[in-house]
């Protein structure tokens, strides 16, 4: 059974149909990577996904339950977590504080607001196993401002991860970055264990054909074509609509 499975989507913005019949599967421990032309509704569709937007018509399931319809508060308890394309982090506050507050939106039940949180000894052990797991303890007590770009989209990621999500969706993870920082967060996509599910939004080439099992090219709202990375990389009209030709060259020097 996939772990998510989208079936004739369909989402428009005052008459301006952006996702049509939109059906999309992701299995278990896969890394699924969407692609496609700017506008072509990958955002949309992951706002659909998440709840964050309602959709016109079709459903989504994690894990056989319909989140379709329910609040976006229904897809972490589900057991998805995503990041955006713009950094959604306090920045006057520091990368462990930022991680504090993110493990505390995924499980507010557990902590009362009046007790200080720095008396949450569990809560403290998860951020620190966090923070070393992904090699963030150096600069936990950095005030997020004064991060690059790269590592406050990095410390975004880790937010997700705070959650202890199933499925992550990760929307252009390396936009903005360095060469460099793109490099550490492909690999850090790359170490995640297969027990979290990802489904990727990105447009460096590079970076696409090293995380993915599968491709699914969107244009115009519509799914264009699904497969294997060879095959996305083979296919002429795939190179038409998205590549120009030569952005996908330079993928496979
Ligand atoms: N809230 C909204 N209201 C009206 N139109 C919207 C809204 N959100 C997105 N759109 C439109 O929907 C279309 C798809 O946008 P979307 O951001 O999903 O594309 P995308 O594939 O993620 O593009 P990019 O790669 O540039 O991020 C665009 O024409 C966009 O202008």
């Amino acid at each position: 059974m996939s772990l998510l499975k989208v079936e004739r989507l369909y989402k428009s913005f005052k008459g301006l149909q952006v996702l049509k019949d939109v059906s999309l599967e992701v299995q278990a421990g896969e890394r699924h990577v969407l692609i496609g032309p700017n506008g072509a509704g990958k955002t949309t569709l992951f706002n659909c996904i998440t709840g964050t937007l309602p959709i016109d018509e079709g459903s989504v399931e994690v894990n056989g339950r319909q989140i379709s319809g329910l609040p976006a508060f229904t897809a972490v308890r589900v057991g998805m977590s995503r990041t955006f394309q713009k950094n959604n982090l306090f920045g006057s506050l520091t990368v462990e504080e930022n991680l504090h507050l993110a493990i505390i939106a995924c499980k507010p039940y557990r902590f009362n607001f009046f007790k200080p949180y720095y008396q949450y000894n569990e809560l403290l052990t998860e951020a620190e196993e966090l923070l070393k797991q992904w090699n963030l303890w150096e600069r936990r007590g950095r005030i997020v401002n004064e991060l690059s770009y790269g590592e406050q989209r990095l410390l975004e990621v880790l937010l997700a991860l705070a959650c202890k999500p199933q499925i992550l969706l990760l929307d252009e993870p390396t936009s903005g970055m360095s060469p460099a920082e793109t490099v550490q967060t492909t690999k850090l996509i790359q170490s995640m264990p297969r027990s979290i599910t990802l489904l990727v939004i990105e447009h460096d080439m590079e970076v696409v054909f090293s995380i993915a099992d599968r491709i699914t090219v969107l244009h115009h709202g519509e799914v264009f074509l699904s497969g294997a990375p060879e095959e996305i990389r083979g296919d002429e009209r795939v190179r038409d609509i998205y590549f120009g030709g030569g952005k996908l060259q330079h993928a496979e020097a």
